[in-house]
């Protein structure tokens, strides 16, 4: 099991201190929608370059132009490049022919997907890396979480990695260690403490206890 840790407001400064405190805990660091909508990806070009030996995912969200999307992510050195579960099949086989050739994986992100169990179905037939369930910020001020849909996409994917996102902090991580996914990620539960590198190790802890 990995863990993500997603820096969504922060700038390129702010997250290369943030990923220096927190390094040797995390398998993952998420450039996030936020990050490349306001610095680009040149964000994702300056984290990669500082942590070579750290895979690096950029959040694009693609919704469409996906195989073009992915190629330039590719070239700006991101390692797993997201695209949006409810895009077109013809969307989602673009990115990951794509990022076959620039051997790279793709995440599915399944955010506003009404028939959660059926699409995971189907992504993971088209060959996505990850299917991730995701709670995002505006249902999680409404109070929803991803767990039960975890359990439900587990029910059907056979081949790609299963993931959870959204609001997960130390006080719920457990629920989702439980459902027992390959990837939790993580942002405010870490980017948003006091103290980023012990909330971090504590997070790798409980998730290698399993
Ligand atoms: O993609 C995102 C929002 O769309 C976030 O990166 C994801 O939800 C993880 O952050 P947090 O743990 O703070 O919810």
């Amino acid at each position: 099991m990995e863990l993500q840790l997603a820096l969504d407001l922060v700038d390129i400064p702010g997250a290369i201190e943030v990923i220096k405190e927190v390094e040797e805990h995390i398998d993952i660091v998420e450039i996030g929608t936020p990050v490349v909508i306001n610095e680009g990806l040149r964000a994702v070009k300056e984290v990669k370059s500082a942590f070579p030996n750290l895979t690096v995912l950029a959040d694009l969200k693609i919704m469409d132009a996906a195989g073009y999307e992915v190629m330039k992510a590719s070239e700006a050195g991101a390692d797993i490049i997201t695209i949006l579960g409810a895009a077109e099949d013809e969307s989602i086989k673009g990115a990951i022919e794509e990022a076959k050739k620039q051997n790279k994986k793709i995440l599915v992100d399944m955010i506003a997907v009404k028939d959660l169990v059926k699409r995971a179905e189907e992504l993971d037939k088209l060959g996505a890396d990850y299917i991730c369930v995701h709670t995002g910020y505006d249902l999680q001020a409404v109070g929803q979480n991803s767990f039960a849909d975890l359990a439900a996409i587990k029910s059907v994917v056979k081949n790609a990695k299963t993931a959870i996102a959204g609001g997960i902090k130390l006080d719920t991580i457990a629920e989702a260690i439980q459902a027992k996914p390959d990837l939790i990620i993580v942002g405010g539960g870490i980017a948003g403490q006091d103290d980023k590198k012990a909330a971090a190790a504590k997070m790798k802890e409980l998730m290698a206890q399993g």
